[in-house]
């Protein structure tokens, strides 16, 4: 593999600070929110993730690319961060599944990155000061006329982004084995894993835009309701809201992951709000409070729900409360609500059962859906 000649980049965050390195992927300009995860593996993952849209992410990991890019992994149909920030790239990748390296995908795909920074450094900063607006590029090497672009961009809080990585035809995914459920997941921004997830369980999902009406989703029929992950503000989703709790007012069992459970806080009337710098990685530990059963997930989220962790709260569906809680910083992780009818009716998670890369624990959440469907078909 040739070295190819390495072209100076430079990276500037919104407050002033300035990263120089060198491109990686593609050349150009690029700008989003300043993020950063914690997993030593699963970039492949983590770049296809749509929740990750108008991000620019760094790995904290600081040798990226080791295992190349195979064509099994990806999350969804492209790569969605808006730029990416890593250490060191492997020069040669080795996996027997490895098609090509990563910095090929970056350029196939137009991602513009960069390398050979500080990532502790960064890390630390965006610790400290919180996630915020940044801007990577290989044109303007001069920070202060970066800087003037970057603070031209949108902020994150109040960015509506569901509708830019929806899928704009509803499509199904078949029950592997016997179909023994139908549910109905609104794509958010919906990780391939999930409807798997779903489907090895017996259930047949149709997996519809994120626009789809109350009409649209009872025509299937379903026994169950699922709401995805998504990039974006969770206070922009009034649809799903809407829509969310005329099914609760139907009594449709319901499983909600990420914004999923955001958007299910917000239909019980709970607020949300942005995290300093969000929990990225794959090894967050969460506290089952039910159980006392501590599970360590795989997380990718800059927005919580505001809720009481110690009192029940009062809805028109029937009584909800926190189910699980971040054991880092306390932040809501899990809701539940418990029908008019004394029965779990719907119940979400801020963490990734379906995580791949990751970490496994949770994946009895999928059972819990299943049993949930189970008692009240
Ligand atoms: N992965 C997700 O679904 C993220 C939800 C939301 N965009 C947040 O950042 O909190």
């Amino acid at each position: 593999m040739s070295q190819a000649a390495s072209t100076a980049a430079l990276l500037v965050l919104e407050d002033g600070r300035a990263f120089a390195g060198t491109s990686y992927g593609s050349t150009g300009e690029t700008f989003g929110e300043a993020v950063f995860t914690t997993g030593m593996t699963g970039y492949q993952e983590t770049l296809t993730d749509p929740s990750y849209h108008r991000q620019i992410v760094t790995q904290t990991a600081p040798h990226i690319g080791n295992t190349g890019v195979n064509d099994e992994d990806d999350e969804s149909h492209r790569i969605w961060v808006a730029g990416y920030v890593v250490r060191d790239p492997a020069r040669v990748p080795s996996n027997w599944r490895a098609k090509r390296t990563l910095d090929d995908q970056l350029k196939a795909q137009g991602i513009v990155g960069i390398s050979g920074i500080d990532t502790r450094a960064l890390t630390r900063h965006l610790r400290e000061r919180g996630a915020m607006r940044a801007g990577i590029s290989t044109e303007i090497l001069d920070p202060a006329a970066l800087l003037a672009k970057v603070l031209e961009q949108p902020p994150m809080v109040g960015a509506d982004l569901a509708s830019e990585v929806t899928a704009t035809e509803a499509y199904v995914v078949p029950a592997e084995g016997e179909r023994r459920f139908t549910v109905v997941a609104l794509d958010l921004g919906i990780k391939s894993m999930t409807p798997k997830r779903m489907a090895e369980r017996g259930i047949e999902v149709h997996v519809l835009p994120a626009t789809a009406t109350l009409e649209e989703v009872l025509a299937v029929n379903p026994d169950g309701i699922f709401m995805s992950n998504g990039p974006g503000d969770p206070e922009t989703t009034e649809h799903p809201t809407t829509l969310l709790k005329q099914l609760l007012e139907q009594n449709k069992p319901y499983f909600g992951i990420c914004f999923g459970n955001q958007v299910f806080g917000r239909a019980l009337g709970l607020g949300t709000f942005k995290l300093k710098y969000g929990h990225r990685g794959i090894n967050q530990p969460v506290l089952d409070r039910a159980t006392g059963k501590v599970e360590i997930t795989a997380q990718n989220h800059g927005f919580a729900v505001d809720a009481p962790i110690d009192e029940t709260v009062e809805t028109p569906y029937g009584t909800a409360e926190v189910s699980h809680v971040s054991l880092n910083d306390n932040v809501v992780e899990g809701l539940k609500l418990t029908g008019r009818d004394g029965r779990v009716l719907a119940f979400s998670v801020q963490y990734h059962p379906e995580a791949a890369a990751g970490p496994h624990d949770s994946a009895y959440l999928f059972d819990r859906f299943v049993e949930l469907m189970e008692g009240r078909s």
